[in-house]
């Protein structure tokens, strides 16, 4: 494909892709895919860089841009190449007409912009939350321990934490067949050593979506005591089986919840959960360096709902805790309304709870709890607080 070509199907997937930003469509990712098996003739060089020109145009633009076009002459005011190929040949965008509006660069849409800041994250802590990730992985202790990535690179004060090169295939890996490394970002496995499970311990991780840190929570229990995962979403949930089988979890279990009737189905664990882990449903601003388009579908009425889906629950996760156990909340957002305030209001709704220290190698200290942000730990951003029971 023609410089000019890669360009116009960046623009036509870039209208699909705010199109789906704005009625809750797929995401970007899934619009990528599904537009590449569509075009057969993308051979995998055209494939990366289209997909390139469409995240430089979603990183670029804080605002939902008016249309893939003006979102790509937003790229190419700062690249020259992107600029050069408005040219106008055959499958090529038209040339940049006199005075053409350009989808105007930012890093976050307005209100958020301002929530982010009453949160303490200035204009460069802001920029930090588009950059691009880089692809961490956890070592497997169940299956060993030890490996040997090319290119990996240790994390200070996550002895089971390798930082690898970005474009690394993973999945091509025989250490990732063999259950011996997950994908997992250092925030992620900062959060799961923040719960402090012990060998033994009674363990519910009540929002545990694929289990990402159902896995590490294993790990770290060096795959004694119990752990029940559980999550509303039962496609995600389901993912969780296979998972723990390939890296060799036997004490991870799973329940389906149904929405508004979760604490029904917990009757029975009642008290009796030694750590309870709250990795909330979010706005996800923690994770836009790899899902940047997420900052488009995020809506101040969306926000609200989810905080109060998080209080509610922290409430319920509250119940199953024992007497001296401990509560986690987590969020991979760095806004206050789902973290600080949210424990902040915890302690107001249930007198006699005390903040619980974390054992955790690096974090900011934010409220009640502690903060990891990609400008000042090159993590996700997360905030994590732990809570125990009187
Ligand atoms: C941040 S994600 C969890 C990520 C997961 N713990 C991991 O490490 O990969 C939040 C999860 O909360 C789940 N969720 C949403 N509402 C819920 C509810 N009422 N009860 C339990 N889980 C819920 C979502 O389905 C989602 O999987």
């Amino acid at each position: 494909m023609t410089p000019g070509a890669r360009v116009q199907s960046a623009i036509e997937i870039l209208d699909l892709v705010i199109g789906a930003a704005k009625s809750g469509g797929a995401a970007a990712d899934t619009i990528l895919a599904r537009w590449f098996a569509g075009h057969r003739f993308a051979g995998s060089k055209d494939r990366r860089a289209i997909r390139e020109l469409v995240y430089a145009a979603i990183r670029r633009c804080g605002e939902v841009p008016a249309s893939g076009r003006a979102a790509m002459l937003s790229v190419a005011e700062i690249d020259a190449n992107v600029a050069a190929a408005f040219d106008g040949s055959t499958y090529g965008p038209a040339p940049i007409g006199p005075g053409e509006a350009a989808a105007v660069a930012g890093a976050v849409p307005a209100w958020l912009a301002e929530a982010l800041a009453a949160s303490g994250l200035d204009e460069s802590a802001q920029a930090a939350l588009l950059e691009r990730a880089p692809l961490d992985i956890r070592v497997n202790r169940l299956r060993g321990g030890t490996v040997a990535v090319e290119g990996a690179e240790p994390i200070d004060g996550l002895p089971d934490a390798l930082r690898l090169p970005a474009d690394t295939q993973i999945e091509r890996l025989p250490e990732y067949a063999a259950g011996a490394i997950e994908v997992q970002d250092a925030g992620s496995q900062i959060v799961a050593l923040a719960c402090g499970a012990k060998p033994g311990d009674h363990v519910i991780d009540l929002c545990a979506g694929a289990g990402g840190k159902t896995l590490s929570l294993a790990a770290a229990m060096a795959n004694e005591g119990t752990i029940l995962a559980t999550d509303t979403d039962r496609a995600r949930l389901q993912r969780l089986p296979p998972r723990a089988e390939r890296a060799g979890v036997t004490i991870a279990g799973t329940r389906l919840l149904d929405p508004g009737r979760e604490a029904v189905a917990l009757e029975d664990w009642r008290a009796a959960a030694d750590v309870v882990l709250v990795d909330a449903p979010c706005s996800g601003t923690g994770t836009w360096r790899r899902n940047p388009e997420a900052r488009w579908r995020l809506t101040p009425e969306r926000l609200n709902r989810l905080t109060e889906t998080q209080a509610r629950l922290l409430d319920i996760a509250a119940d199953l805790v024992r007497p001296g156990g401990r509560l986690i909340h987590v969020v991979c957002s760095l806004l206050d309304a789902e973290g600080r305030d949210q424990v902040d209001a915890f302690l107001g709704r249930h007198p006699g709870w005390s903040t619980a220290p974390l054992d955790v190698p690096f974090g900011s200290p934010h409220g009640l709890g502690i903060r990891l942000d990609p400008a000042h730990h090159r993590t996700d951003g997360f905030f994590v607080a732990g809570l125990t029971k009187p």
